[in-house]
């Protein structure tokens, strides 16, 4: 609480819930492990105009207590936090803050979830594509990666094919694909591709 706050407690002002006049914008980096969203999301931030913030799915696996999870229920763990990712990506959203999301839809039903959750005109889904030969050459340089993880992903996560944009990582630096993001926003293509899966495809939630 700052001192001007707690000098006037009962001042109603400070009991009125801010506006938020328009929704953030939120940029879906989507591609697998390795793939290069993270250092994407990173050049964005210094590149585009006003505030942004990255958001990892990573992150929220990361704020996981360290009770050891048995096999058996490590797919619901990994579902629920990605389930409620989803949601505290859309409650930022509403909230007018503008997002860099890194996640991997390796699963139609993420992708059906965020469908319902986020404003489909404001949502632009970008492919962050690599070769699986080089996607396994970083894992293994990483070595701080499941091995494998990438080539388990790679023939889910860009699955249900439409984009707004592909870029290609093993042929693009960061910065290049962080400036065919940048030109992607000015242009604001209409439909978004959450909006033409929109019109095609069950939303829940
Ligand atoms: N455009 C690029 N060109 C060359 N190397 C890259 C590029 N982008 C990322 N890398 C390298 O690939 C590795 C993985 O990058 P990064 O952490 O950005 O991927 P990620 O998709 O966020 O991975 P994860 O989902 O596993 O966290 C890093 O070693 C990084 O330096």
């Amino acid at each position: 609480m700052t001192a001007a706050a707690a000098a006037v407690p009962d001042d109603p002002e400070y009991a009125r819930i801010p506006d938020t006049p328009a929704k953030g914008t939120v940029i879906l980096l989507n591609g697998t492990s390795s793939s290069g969203k993270s250092s994407i999301a990173r050049a964005l931030l210094d590149t585009l105009d006003g505030t942004w913030f990255h958001v990892p799915v990573d992150a929220f696996h990361s704020m996981r207590g360290g009770t050891p999870i048995a096999d058996e229920d490590l797919q619901a763990e990994i579902d629920r936090t990605a389930k409620g990712f989803h949601r505290a990506v859309a409650g930022m959203a509403a909230a007018g803050n503008n997002l860099v999301v890194d996640h991997s839809l390796t699963r139609r039903w993420r992708l059906l979830d965020l469908l319902g959750l986020l404003e489909p005109r404001n949502t632009f889904l970008v492919a962050v594509r690599c070769p699986l030969p080089e996607l396994e050459r970083r894992e293994k340089a990483r070595g701080d990666r499941q091995p494998g993880l990438a080539a388990l992903q790679y023939g889910q996560v860009h699955a249900h094919g439409t984009h707004d944009l592909d870029v290609d990582t093993s042929v693009l630096s960061p910065q290049e694909c962080a400036l065919r993001i940048r030109d992607l926003l000015r242009r604001r293509p209409s439909p978004t591709a959450f909006e033409r899966f929109r019109r095609t495809a069950p939303v829940t939630g």
